[in-house]
């Protein structure tokens, strides 16, 4: 099953949300974006076809969706888009301009819908009026510090010093967010999501443009001059198995500034029978094993980031190779990883997820790592808290950490006053002897049931 990350575009009224929207749906190239809005009034849809409309729901020609939504609907509309028949590979929600991001990230990241992964929480900031904006609404450090990405939009409306300035307070307030300056909200879509490789082949074997491709290319040469927000990229392939504990602390103690992780990493003979694919936004880290395609194995990862140190990035990688016979990873090495491997979905039985890496943790152990044998009933795990005290717990594991102190006053109350309607978030006070609190439902033996 393809889970569909759900991205929340936040920011103060006039920062310029709906410009990068509307960039984003320009660009879209064959991606297909699912939009979440307050009203349509400012998509630009007239541009694209509007090939339906159902209620509240914009269907666009290029199999885009719209949805006008208000806060309290935003379940039932993730469920009607996330539906396999919508074919989307991404939705964005565009959070008002006074809504409260975290009561949305919070909303995302309790979903029990399996199929939507949290994609990240992109805060707006408008560079020409960032010192006024902070000066009347003070939670705005508060929405920065737990932002994924800043955008410090209206580099056009500033002189470059002052940019330079704006974008040093803002990274000053950014928890760890990667901070990229931008005018009309020509952000890279790859930013924020990865495009689809979808298009359709004439019998010649040759592409064939689409009207959304031709006007992809307007669009692209009407702003060639105009360049897109700068960010880096690097790619990392190894033919060696990853050490699980080296590379989690490596992505433990990953660098402010990088913002997205993709890719597969190979364990080697800590899990031989899957590779796991990643998917991190911000701080939000996921791990999804899947039974290893036929051909050739190997880790190959893209990190994606603004003001990061590449090379470093990559000597970092390097170091958690499987050195050689010598550097066996010891017992239990994958169970940090699979702290970040969220629960098997019991409805469709999510085909990435029922692996027994670990079905006997002594067992494999005793074999240098290779998993039981399939069908073997799993013990307890051994509590072995020490074996995880420098692991940083996963600050996503818990949307109550998102509770608003100020409560949303456009939220409605009675649909989040019951703290047991959250009844699938992890449980915030954990058993204190829990070996590895998972991401979701608390503790779970790693897939041995
Ligand atoms: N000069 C300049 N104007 C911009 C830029 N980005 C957006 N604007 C303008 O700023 C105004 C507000 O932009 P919107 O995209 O509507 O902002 P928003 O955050 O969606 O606003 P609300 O929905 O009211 O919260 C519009 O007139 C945009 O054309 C930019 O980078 N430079």
């Amino acid at each position: 099953m393809q889970q569909i990350p759900v991205v929340v575009l936040a920011g103060f009224l006039g920062s310029g949300k709906t410009t990068l929207l509307n960039h984003l749906l320009r660009s879209a190239r064959g991606t297909r974006i699912g939009v979440m809005v307050n009203d349509f009034g400012s998509i630009e849809i007239d541009a694209m076809t509007v090939a339906g409309q159902v209620g509240s729901t914009v269907s666009l020609g290029n199999g885009c969706l719209c949805c006008a939504v208000d806060t309290s609907e935003l379940d039932t509309y993730l469920d009607t888009l996330t539906r396999p028949g919508t074919g989307l590979d991404v939705i964005v929600i565009e959070a008002s301009g006074l809504a409260e991001p975290q009561e949305l990230v919070r909303m995302i990241l309790a979903s029990d819908n399996a199929r939507v992964v949290y994609g990240g929480l992109v805060e707006v900031v408008d560079a020409a009026e960032f010192d006024a904006t902070r000066a009347r609404h003070p939670e705005t450090d508060r929405h920065l510090a737990l932002a994924d990405l800043v955008v410090v939009n209206k580099a056009d409306r500033v002189p470059e010093a002052e940019l330079r300035r704006v974008v040093d307070a803002v990274t000053g307030v950014a928890d760890r967010a990667a901070v990229i300056v931008a005018a009309h909200g020509r952000v890279d879509p790859e930013l924020l999501f990865d495009r689809a490789a979808r298009f359709e082949e004439g019998p010649d074997g040759v592409r064939q443009l689409s009207f959304e491709d031709l006007y992809a290319d307007a669009y692209e040469r009407d702003h060639r001059e105009h360049p897109h927000a700068a960010y880096e990229t690097v790619s990392f392939t190894a033919g060696e198995p990853m050490h699980p504990r080296r590379l989690m602390d490596f992505l433990d103690s990953r660098p402010e500034g990088l913002y997205r992780i993709k890719g597969f990493v190979d364990f080697g003979a800590a899990d031989p029978d899957h590779r796991y694919a990643v998917h991190a936004v911000g701080r939000f880290l996921r791990f999804y094993p899947q039974p290893w395609p036929p051909g050739e194995r190997l880790t190959e990862l893209v990190l994606i980031g603004s003001g990061t140190d590449g090379a470093a990035l990559l000597r970092g990688l390097d170091a958690c190779r499987v050195a050689g016979p010598h550097d066996v990873p010891e017992e239990h090495a994958l169970w940090g990883v699979l702290r970040y491997v969220p629960e098997p979905d019991p409805v469709d039985g999510d085909p990435r997820a029922p692996h027994r890496p670990c079905a006997d943790p002594e067992g494999a152990a005793a074999t240098g790592g290779a998993p039981a044998a399939e069908g073997a009933t799993a013990p307890e795990p051994v509590p072995d808290p020490a074996a995880y005290a420098d692991v940083e717990p996963d600050p996503y594991a818990d949307p109550d950490a998102y509770e608003d102190p100020d409560p949303d006053p456009y939220a409605d109350p009675d649909a989040y006053a019951d703290p047991d309607a959250y009844g699938d978030a992890p449980d915030p006070h954990p058993e204190p002897d829990a070996p590895h609190p998972a991401p979701y439902g608390g503790a779970h033996p790693p897939y041995g049931a």
